[in-house]
């Protein structure tokens, strides 16, 4: 269970998220969206304790998300938007490179290449892979840890449409096994798709929190059903 309470962020003095109150339950799968600048990457990034919130707490299975604790690092996996890769390591090596620091098996890293697709080019240098194989290799570093929450701050990002529809299909597959997710995207037929719960941020503030089949009982598909809203 993820659990933020009262959780607050300024930047600069400039507050950013105001005092934002919601839970994600186990095996659910939250979807994260709003516009540009509205918040989404910031709140990712005080859930897996990249950003110190400047107000509230936050919670990862219990366990406190803070500086001066390491167990609530034990509860999740995570695929960052921008990702820095060793460039002069081939894409088997970024993977091998990331299961040491991980502490996971290396014996993984073949069958997650064959997952994003890589395998074939595993020894080409990942400075040379397009935007969306580099996409493919940061998402499969984030299976490589069994951690039971799995957050991912824009997966879809660059990816062709077969890619996004593997991408769905193995995020459903962890789903089924009863991973807790968050993911954030400004693709809504993705959230559609794979999310039960979707919080929509703007600037900052919750401004839609509610499942997925409630919200598409307000129209034909998500984005009518959230653009009614709008208006
Ligand atoms: N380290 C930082 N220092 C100062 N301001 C920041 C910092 N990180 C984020 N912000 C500001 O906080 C706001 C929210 O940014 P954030 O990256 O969370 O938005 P987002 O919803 O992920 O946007 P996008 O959809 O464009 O990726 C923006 O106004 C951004 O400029």
């Amino acid at each position: 269970m993820i659990d933020f309470q009262n959780v607050a962020k300024s930047f600069q003095k400039t507050n950013r998220i105001e005092a934002l109150t919601f839970s994600v339950q186990p095996g659910e799968c939250l979807a994260l969206c709003g516009g540009n600048g509205a918040g989404k990457s910031t709140i990712i990034k005080m859930m897996t304790g990249i950003y110190t919130p400047s107000s509230g707490s936050i919670s990862l299975n219990g366990f406190n998300v803070s500086k001066k604790e390491n167990q609530y690092k034990k509860q999740f996996a995570y695929m960052p938007d921008n990702i820095y890769f060793p460039p002069s390591l081939s894409g088997e090596e970024v993977l091998q490179y990331f299961a040491d620091l991980q502490g996971a098996n290396r014996s993984e890293v073949d069958d997650l290449l064959r997952l994003v697709g890589l395998y074939e080019e595993r020894k080409k240098k990942v400075k040379v892979y397009s935007k969306g194989m580099q996409q493919r290799i940061a998402f499969a570093q984030s299976l490589l840890s069994d951690s039971p929450i799995w957050i991912l701050d824009e997966p879809t990002n660059g990816l062709d449409p077969y890619w996004v529809h593997r991408l769905k299909e193995i995020v459903l597959a962890k789903k089924a096994e009863g991973k807790t997710i968050v993911f954030s995207t400004h693709i809504l037929s993705v959230v559609e798709d794979i999310a039960d719960t979707l919080l929509f941020i703007q600037d900052g503030k919750m401004f839609i929190h509610e499942s997925v089949p409630c919200l598409l009982e307000k129209g034909n598909n998500l984005e009518e059903a959230l653009f009614q809203q709008y208006q």
